[in-house]
């Protein structure tokens, strides 16, 4: 569904952050990128979901060369791709569904000034939001909400466009183990139950290896370990994060 070719990106004026990556990404999988600080996961994220500017490399999404993408592959981008970023931008002082709604990509301007929405989709929303185990949270203010609580209203606004790709840096970055539990298992059933593929920075090795379906390791910009999940050897976590 994806292909990487040869990504390299360098910020000015020489900061070389990422090296000739390339990979594939099917239907359904659950990628957890995992390696140090500064290995280049973020900035790898931000590139796979076009946040950021690529310095060299191709990307080709369902047959279609999108590594420069016009103004229709833009909105394919914006269609198919979620990116929820570490510390998502939710309003505060607005409830969960109206957080939620404000994900929709067919909103009329006087709905993204007001935050108004009609009944049908206060329907859709309350049920993403029940996808994410928030119905009974729905009509409260989102600053009045657990950081787990967010994070999910953050993930049920990302889903709300029914995106196939599900791009996610650090989700459970911050969160006690029980919200943790939750949000890992949401993203795993959103792979199995809706196909969809997500990728998600992680720091803790041992949620990549229960949860996810593939794992990369990545050190010094480069992809260094590419297995299916399953328990890392000292080996290959020396190989990801160096000698202890
Ligand atoms: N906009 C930028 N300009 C210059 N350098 C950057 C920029 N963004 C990231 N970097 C550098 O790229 C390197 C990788 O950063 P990145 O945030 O991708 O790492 P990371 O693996 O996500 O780290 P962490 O686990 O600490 O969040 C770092 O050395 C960082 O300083």
């Amino acid at each position: 569904m994806i292909t990487v070719r040869n990504l390299s990106k360098v910020f000015p004026p020489d900061i070389k952050v990422l090296s000739q990556i390339s990979f594939q990404v099917d239907e359904g999988e659950f990628i957890a990128v995992i390696g140090g600080s500064g290995s280049g996961k973020t900035t790898l994220l931000r590139c796979i979901s076009h946040q950021e500017k690529w310095t060299t490399g191709q990307l080709i999404y369902q047959s279609n060369d999108i590594t420069t993408p016009g103004l229709l592959e833009r909105w394919k981008l914006a269609k198919d791709f979620a990116f929820l970023e570490e510390k998502p931008a939710l309003n505060r002082n607005k409830s969960a569904i109206k957080n939620v709604m404000m994900g929709r990509l067919y909103q009329t301007p006087i709905r993204l000034l007001t935050g108004t929405t009609s009944r049908d989709e206060h329907v859709m929303g309350m049920d993403y939001l029940e996808k994410v185990g928030l119905l009974d949270k729905g009509e409260k203010k989102v600053g009045q909400l657990s950081g787990g609580e967010q994070q999910r209203v953050a993930i049920a606004k990302a889903l709300i466009h029914n995106p196939k790709v599900l791009v996610a840096d650090e989700p459970v970055s911050g969160l006690d183990p029980k919200a943790t539990e939750y949000i890992m298992q949401d993203l795993k059933s959103l792979c199995q139950e809706r196909n969809m593929s997500v990728i998600a920075t992680l720091h803790q090795v041992e949620l990549a290896e229960r949860y996810a379906t593939r794992i990369w390791g990545l050190s010094e910009g480069k992809i260094v370990l590419d297995i299916p999940a399953r328990s890392l050897t000292m080996r290959e976590k020396q190989l990801i994060f160096g000698a202890p």
